[in-house]
């Protein structure tokens, strides 16, 4: 069964807005109380981890705790963006678990040329956008644990070269197949 967004128990009833620990029920104030407590958050030590789909969860509850009651928590209802659904709700942990245990095993992709790097850390975060496993801020958290993998495995990472228009275009890029865009991205991330 597909849900319509007004059917999802996370939104007050009849509307698109998230419940919200503010009980802002206007879209608009919610963007910008989100945005400002996010920023506050990011600005913070992000909690320290073993880059494995815990630590992922806990960037996502660091970074949304003061707006939603299940940040950190994986969603329940399917949802997409843009005619592109991402993984149904009852899949997310196995999915996640693959992609972690992938990088797991390449050992975080450390001791890589940053070209090498770009490729495979565009794959990673191309199968992570596919899951989507939260309800909301997906793409903040992709960019803070990129940053995390970038740092970890010795890289700069320049935040002047993510414009919001390309990371965007490549992610959907990156779900039609062609991760080559987030991977020259993520090359420009990476220049010293
Ligand atoms: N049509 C699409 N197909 C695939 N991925 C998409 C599409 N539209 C947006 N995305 C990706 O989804 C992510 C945004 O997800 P979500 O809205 O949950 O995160 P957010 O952090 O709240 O938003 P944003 O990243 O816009 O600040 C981004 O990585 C974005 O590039």
């Amino acid at each position: 069964m597909v849900y319509a967004a007004e059917d999802d128990p996370l939104c007050y009833p009849g509307t698109t807005v998230l419940r919200n620990k503010l009980n802002i029920g206007d879209q608009n104030k919610l963007d910008e109380f989100e945005l400002a407590l996010f920023l506050t958050r990011a600005d913070e030590e992000v909690p320290a981890g073993n880059l494995d789909y815990d630590h992922y969860k806990a960037i996502h509850h660091h970074l949304f705790q003061d707006i939603y009651e299940w940040a950190g928590e994986v969603r329940a209802i399917r949802i997409g963006k843009g005619g592109n659904w991402f993984c149904y709700p009852e899949y997310i942990d196995q999915e996640m678990r693959k992609i972690f245990s992938g990088l797991a095993e390449a050992d975080y992709l450390c001791g890589l040329a940053i070209e090498d790097f770009a490729v495979r850390a565009a794959h990673s975060l191309a199968e992570i956008n596919a899951v989507h496993p939260f309800r909301e801020g997906n793409g903040r958290t992709q960019l803070t644990f990129l940053a995390m993998l970038m740092e970890n495995a010795g890289f700069s990472f320049n935040a002047d070269a993510l414009e919001r228009e390309r990371v965007l275009d490549a992610m959907i890029e990156s779900f039609a197949g062609d991760e080559m865009l987030l991977a020259e991205l993520i090359l420009d991330i990476g220049k010293p």
